[in-house]
């Protein structure tokens, strides 16, 4: 064998060692500097740490260790041989040479490790000049010829390391654990080590301090097929899962609510619309919708800009598009989102068409019923729109169809009251298409302008004179127009009780 592959033996030296002494007994003699430094180096190794000393010897540094608990248990008075009952490891750190030689051969009978900070060749063990960075530990040690130069030294390697050390350290440290927890076969420990040697010199210390649990346990799943991936493939994965886990959190919360905020009247919102109206994110709400009833409202309250007016046949359309990708953008954000309209959504409310728009971009819509004024206008004129012996059915309509054309009415039956919605603007219209399909023209009908609103108006009319009666009582929208016997048959009850 040729001695030129083997390490030549240097003599001379002190065996290096990490010394375990977690809960072990440390007697420290001594309070002033060397005592204090020898105090944190054993309370930084989870020592029990007594120190004996006398009040009147200790420095600042030892007094407020003692009296911040750090140090275990504080002897008050000069040092005597019952003090190295039960100690594991013996500091001595005073000014009294005698008195230290004296310590160190009571030690030795004893079998006690100990060093005596002023007789370096009394010393079992030296201390080093340390740097710490979480789990990394350094020792320098000039092997007691020029302790100054070990603290220089040390403050050298220090500022040469790489910033995340420790932490690249501490992230290894994990990873090793949870390796061991996969795979704790004695077996295979040459397998482990082969990983876990690859793992250190594949990766970066940057790489390596910039693991996180995730990582590591995405890293670990390469183990059994022996393969250490690169910090930057670990990362892709890595981050697309949490970016899927952002955007079902951020579902989670978006939602799209079609609610009915009724005839006007605060007191009229249903529960549940009053509830998501002070939840929502955002809403979106109709220009109709009144003031009183947004002050519920806790989000941002946006509203479909006022109809611009152009020739445009399709101008509210815009506005429209212009809501709807509002509402996509918020509930894309995350946002819980109320779509508010007036009365009822799917009462001439285009609710409908909101419902499709949203399915098709993928996001369900709940729908939240709400009072039509087709319903309750009539009740704020006192009409009941069935009424035993007088009517028996309703027919609910717009007066105005689609790109202006007159709806589609059949004929006239006397036990069916006809709601009109929008009736203001073809009042006259609506008068002649009634008369042709033999609506009598005497037959009782009554405008209900802004119903269960302050600014309620009822004005009375009969089938044929519906034009002259808007121009004449300055009729206008949002106006219910109720036409049928049954306009008259509270009044009718009345004249009878009296
Ligand atoms: C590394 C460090 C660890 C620690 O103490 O924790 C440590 N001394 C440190 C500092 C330091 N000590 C001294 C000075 C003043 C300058 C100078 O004299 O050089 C400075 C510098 C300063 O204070 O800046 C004076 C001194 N030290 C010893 C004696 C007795 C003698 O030599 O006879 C005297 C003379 C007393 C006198 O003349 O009266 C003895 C020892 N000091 C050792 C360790 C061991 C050898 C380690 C090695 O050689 O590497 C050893 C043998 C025993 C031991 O103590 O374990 C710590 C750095 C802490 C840090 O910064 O990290
Ligand atoms: N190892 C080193 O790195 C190093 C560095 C500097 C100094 N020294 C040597 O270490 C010794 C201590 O240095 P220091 O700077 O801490 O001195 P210091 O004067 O600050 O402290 C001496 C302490 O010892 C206490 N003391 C004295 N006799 C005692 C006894 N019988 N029982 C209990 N406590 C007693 C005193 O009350 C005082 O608290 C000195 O002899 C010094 O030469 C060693």
């Amino acid at each position: 064998m040729s001695s030129e592959n083997y390490a030549q033996i240097r003599k001379g030296g002190s065996l290096l060692l990490a010394w375990r002494i977690e809960n072990k007994r440390v007697l420290i003699v001594g309070g002033g500097n060397v005592a204090a430094g020898r105090i944190v180096k054993t309370l930084e190794a989870d020592a029990n740490v007594t120190v004996v000393c006398p009040d009147d010897g200790l420095n600042d540094e030892v007094r407020y260790r003692i009296n911040q608990n750090q140090v275990h248990n504080w002897i008050n008075r000069n040092f005597e041989e019952c003090d190295l009952e039960n100690v594991d490891m013996v500091l001595t750190a005073i000014d009294d040479h005698v008195r230290s030689r004296e310590i160190y051969y009571m030690c030795k009978a004893r079998k006690i490790p100990v060093n005596v900070a002023d007789v370096p060749s009394l010393c079992d063990f030296y201390f080093m000049a340390e740097h710490r960075d979480g789990p990394l530990q350094i020792g320098i040690s000039s092997n007691g010829q020029a302790p100054k130069l070990a603290t220089m030294i040390r403050q050298r390697v220090a500022d040469a390391l790489p910033e995340n050390i420790g932490m690249a350290i501490s992230k290894v440290g994990n990873l090793r654990q949870k390796l061991r927890d996969i795979d704790s076969d004695y077996e295979s420990s040459k397998k482990r080590m082969g990983w876990m040697i690859r793992v250190c010199k594949e990766w970066s210390l940057n790489e390596l301090a910039n693991l996180d649990d995730k990582m590591t346990d995405l890293l670990l799943s390469f183990y059994s097929k022996d393969e250490v991936p690169s910090f930057n493939s670990i990362v892709k994965v890595a981050r697309s899962t949490e970016d899927v886990n952002k955007d079902e959190e951020k579902r989670a919360r978006s939602r799209i609510i079609l609610v009915g905020a009724g005839p006007g009247d605060p007191s009229l919102l249903t529960i549940k619309a009053m509830t998501l109206l002070s939840q929502a994110d955002l809403i979106l709400s109709d220009r109709l919708v009144p003031a009183a009833i947004l002050e519920y409202a806790k989000g941002e309250v946006r509203f479909a800009s006022a109809k611009s007016g152009s020739e445009k046949t399709c101008s509210s359309d815009v506005s429209q598009d212009e809501l709807l990708n509002w509402a996509l953008e918020a509930l894309e954000a995350g946002k819980l989102v109320v779509r508010l309209k007036v009365g009822d959504p799917f009462l001439f409310g285009r609710g409908g068409e909101e419902v499709l728009f949203f399915k098709k971009r993928g996001w369900d819509v709940e729908v939240v019923p709400g009072i039509s004024s087709s319903l309750s206008a009539p009740l704020a004129a006192h009409i009941p729109v069935t009424h035993r012996g007088i009517s028996d059915q309703v027919l609910i309509t717009t007066g105005q169809g689609t790109k202006g054309r007159m709806p589609e009415i059949p004929e006239y039956n006397p036990m069916r009251t006809t709601v009109v919605l929008m009736a203001v603007g073809k009042a006259k219209n609506l008068s002649e298409l009634l008369l042709d399909r033999a609506y009598p023209s005497d037959l009782p009908a009554m405008f209900v302008e802004n119903g269960h609103r302050p600014n309620e108006k009822i004005v009375r009319a009969t089938v044929g004179d519906l034009g002259e009666i808007v121009e004449r009582e300055n009729v206008v929208s949002p106006a219910t127009l109720v036409i049928g016997r049954a306009v008259d048959a509270l009044l009718i009850d009345e004249e009878q009780q009296g």
